[in-house]
């Protein structure tokens, strides 16, 4: 490596960091990563990696039981279809937690391990242990062992990312009260899982453990679930929740979470109690920039201590950038990504385009889920104007009829008179995968008409995505 190389050192291994640190190692710097707990850091050891891989085996589980509504059956093969016997009717699935949360955690572990392969490729040092900033070129790295080194850089970059917040009153005990970090060592399926806090980590565990066969009740401060979300997306999945049997106490802000035997009781602030088996405290994060050595150093932070960058992620100090979720930035996987790729374009003097917020897309992994991109009811409710919106239900579309999608709409939000594309909310399964053509949309400024036209497949989802462009342009107001 060439000694005159430009030097970096990332402090956090998550999105933010490892994102970086391939960027920074591509454009020729010689780069050092520091990491605590392991690569790929909270998001793929512990949150949205696990979470999602959970999911996906609830959601596994609830086809088997849907199988039969769909004409199939499981018959032992005798050669004679006429004699088949039916071998699951009226057949119930049953999750084995221990095997699923193993399968979740070996899934985790190979992208951490792919992650560090693809570091090492490109010559990134990765340091096992915890940084401090020393100086504001210097970083002091403690090992597990208690053994230090120092290391310096002429930039440094600060991805540490956020930690379950922990309500003094809600102390988690690691195996009935739980932070989301706590649930992956479970083994045996909870009877009745409370879920603290309807943001949408609270909501996609509500989610989960009802599909994996728990009683669940989902305890909401507010008064809808998922209270930063387009409203009728949040009362269709609540509706959802409800019929398929969850237990939705809006308005009920948790107190204290107190553990008594085998049982966890939940206090209210209007005194009512619930009681259940296990919890999880879903209650909002806390950046991990306690100890970092920020003041010292005079790196500005916000009162709730997160570091203060701007759409480049400088930092009030010379030279030292902050990308992901210790940033008060969205807190994305994909946007920490961005951000700390957009840090090492800027302080490598590559050319940067600076983060652009309006055209982030985002998804919540329920049943139907629900995505968003660009401008939405927020913008609106904040003042937004000249913006038209049309909602579109799905039932009606043909291929969702065939799957037996009866919940569900798209959304498109457009500048009025240049029917531009702004934003979109679209309520279906794989919503996660439909957003990206409106996301295309946003991006690149195109007209309702211009997507309208655009070629979509017969039967499909993307077709109601397509007529509700349609609409959107035939519209008077
Ligand atoms: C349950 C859950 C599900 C989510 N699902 C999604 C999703 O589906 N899609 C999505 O886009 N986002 C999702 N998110 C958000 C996403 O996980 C975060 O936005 C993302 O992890 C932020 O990346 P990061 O690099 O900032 O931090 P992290 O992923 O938290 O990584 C930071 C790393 O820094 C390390 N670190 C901290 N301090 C130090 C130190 N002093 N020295 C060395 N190392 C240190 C930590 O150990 C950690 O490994 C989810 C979040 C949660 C809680
Ligand atoms: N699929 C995804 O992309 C995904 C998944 C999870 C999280 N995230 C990211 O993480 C961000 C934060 O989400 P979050 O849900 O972790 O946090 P959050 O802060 O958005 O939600 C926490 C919720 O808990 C409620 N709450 C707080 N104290 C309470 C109490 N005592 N009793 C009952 N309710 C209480 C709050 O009112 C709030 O609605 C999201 O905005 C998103 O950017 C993304």
């Amino acid at each position: 490596m060439d000694s005159s190389a430009p030097s970096v050192i990332i402090i956090g291994g998550g999105p933010g960091g490892y994102e970086a640190a391939l960027t920074a190692a591509a454009a020729g710097a010689r780069v050092t990563l520091v990491e605590e707990i392991g690569l790929g850091g909270a998001s793929v050891l512990t949150d949205c990696v696990p979470s999602k891989a959970l999911i996906t085996t609830a959601e596994f589980k609830a086809r088997f039981e849907f199988a039969e509504k769909m004409g199939v059956e499981f018959s032992e093969d005798d050669g004679d279809p006429a004699t088949h016997e039916p071998l699951l009717e009226g057949v119930e699935a049953h999750i084995d937690l221990a095997g699923a949360n193993r399968r979740v955690m070996d899934l985790a572990a190979a992208q951490s391990r792919d992650i560090r392969a693809a570091l090492e490729e490109e010559g990134v040092r990765v340091l096992d242990g915890r940084g401090r900033l020393l100086a504001k070129d210097t970083v002091e790295v403690t090992a597990a062992d208690g053994s230090t080194q120092t290391v310096q850089a002429q930039t440094v970059l600060l991805s540490t990312g956020a930690s379950p917040r922990v309500l003094p009153s809600a102390q988690p005990d690691g195996e009935r009260i739980l932070t989301w970090q706590q649930i992956w060592g479970l083994t045996e399926l909870p009877e009745k899982m409370i879920v603290v806090g309807s943001g949408v980590t609270g909501t996609e565990f509500a989610h989960a453990y009802l599909g994996l066969g728990c009683e669940v009740v989902l305890v909401s401060s507010r008064d809808r679930v998922l209270p930063g979300e387009d409203a009728d997306a949040a009362e269709c999945l609540e509706e959802v929740f409800r019929d398929r049997g969850m237990q939705v106490m809006n308005g009920s802000r948790a107190e204290s979470v107190e553990r008594r035997g085998d049982e966890v009781v939940v206090t209210l602030t209007d005194g009512r109690t619930v009681t259940g088996s296990h919890c999880i405290m879903a209650v909002g994060s806390v950046p991990n920039t306690d100890d970092l050595g920020l003041e010292e150093v005079g790196v500005a932070t916000s009162d709730s201590g997160h570091i203060l960058a701007d759409k480049v992620s400088r930092t009030s100090v010379r030279g030292i950038y902050a990308a992901g979720d210790c940033t008060a930035v969205m807190p994305l996987a994909s946007v920490a990504a961005m951000q700390g790729r957009i840090a090492m374009s800027h302080a490598l003097g590559e050319a940067v385009q600076p983060l652009r917020l309006g055209a982030v897309s985002s998804n919540i992994f329920t049943d139907p889920e629900v995505a968003t991109v660009g401008v939405g009811q927020k913008e609106l409710r904040e003042g937004a104007q000249g913006i038209n919106e049309i909602m579109l239900p799905l039932a009606p579309n043909p291929r969702a009829k065939m799957r037996n999608v009866h919940h569900g709409f798209v959304k498109l939000f457009a500048t009025q008179g240049a029917d531009v594309v702004v934003g979109g909310v679209v309520v279906a399964p794989s919503a996660s995968e439909l957003i990206y053509s409106i996301a295309l949309a946003v991006q690149h400024r195109l007209t309702v008409d211009q997507v309208a036209q655009t070629f979509t497949v017969y039967p499909s989802m993307s077709g109601s995505i397509a007529e509700a462009a349609r609409r959107l342009h035939t519209r008077e107001d």
